[in-house]
């Protein structure tokens, strides 16, 4: 049987609503003797179990707002747990919040190198497939690349950003509604790419709405809701869980 490349064991993390909210001075009083819970707590995933193993590709299902996202962070270790444990092993590639990666006052160009290196890629790679990653992206941005990001649309930030994390050769590729972003002819740049990584044996974690992204790309499905891993099976399996309770 194949080592796991990524498992959740008994998975759980706790969010804070309100939290930027000022206790009244009447509270302070009342808190005075010891930390109370606070009453903003909520768990948006808690006990969560699963393994993925190298190859496997994994549609990660459920209504807005049941942690899928969250889960993505977990494993791309940007959000810690604060219950039980997950383990990756092997770099992650995140598709994820595209064009939030970007420095908006540099130009394209500039943040093709800044995102690129962040992610670990060297000038010598950068320079050489610099070409490449800015034709990827389309000619809008072709043609904006010496302006700082600040003017792009947010599309053209999210293109530029998967152009440039594409081309990382981590095993584990994270994807949370690219797809969804971006117009036709980028859906279709998307599509092949994520098909040729698959082809060369990554380990695809897709959060997505759509069925027939999910039937395409996923072997897997975790089907989420209220923060619990409700079905851990095919593909098909989850989105049948999922449109029993949410008709289609
Ligand atoms: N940093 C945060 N602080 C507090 N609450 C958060 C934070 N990030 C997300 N949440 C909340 O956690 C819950 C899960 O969010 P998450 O983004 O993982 O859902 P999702 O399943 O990806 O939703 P969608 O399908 O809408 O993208 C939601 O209630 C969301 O409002």
């Amino acid at each position: 049987m194949a080592t796991p490349l990524i498992t959740a064991e008994g998975l759980g993390v706790k969010f804070v609503r309100n939290r930027r909210r000022q206790l009244r001075i009447r509270e302070m009083f009342i808190h005075r003797g010891g930390r109370q819970p606070n009453p903003g707590e909520f768990w948006p995933l808690r006990d969560v179990n699963f393994a993925i193993n190298p190859g496997d590709a994994v549609g990660v299902i459920g209504k807005n707002g049941t942690g899928k996202s969250t889960l993505l962070r977990l494993i791309a270790g940007v959000l810690i747990p604060d219950e039980g444990k997950i383990h990756v092993s092997g770099k992650v590639a995140p598709l994820l919040e595209l064009s939030a990666g970007f420095s908006n006052d540099l130009t394209g160009r500039e943040n093709v190198h800044l995102v690129g290196s962040l992610h670990g890629l060297s000038n010598a790679f950068l320079k050489a497939h610099f070409d490449e990653i800015v034709d990827f992206a389309g000619e809008q941005v072709s043609k904006a690349i010496d302006t700082p990001v600040r003017h792009y649309s947010s599309g053209m930030k999210v293109r530029l950003g998967f152009s440039v994390i594409a081309r990382l050769s981590h095993p584990i590729l994270l994807v949370d509604e690219v797809m969804a972003v971006g117009d036709a002819e980028f859906r279709k740049k998307c599509y092949a790419t994520i098909e040729k990584l698959l082809a060369e044996g990554r380990t695809l974690v897709l959060v997505s709405h759509n069925e027939s992204d999910l039937t395409r790309f996923c072997n897997r499905g975790l089907y989420f809701d209220e923060g619990k891993l409700i079905t851990d099976g095919t593909v098909r399996e989850a989105l049948d869980a999922y449109n029993a309770v949410v008709p289609t």
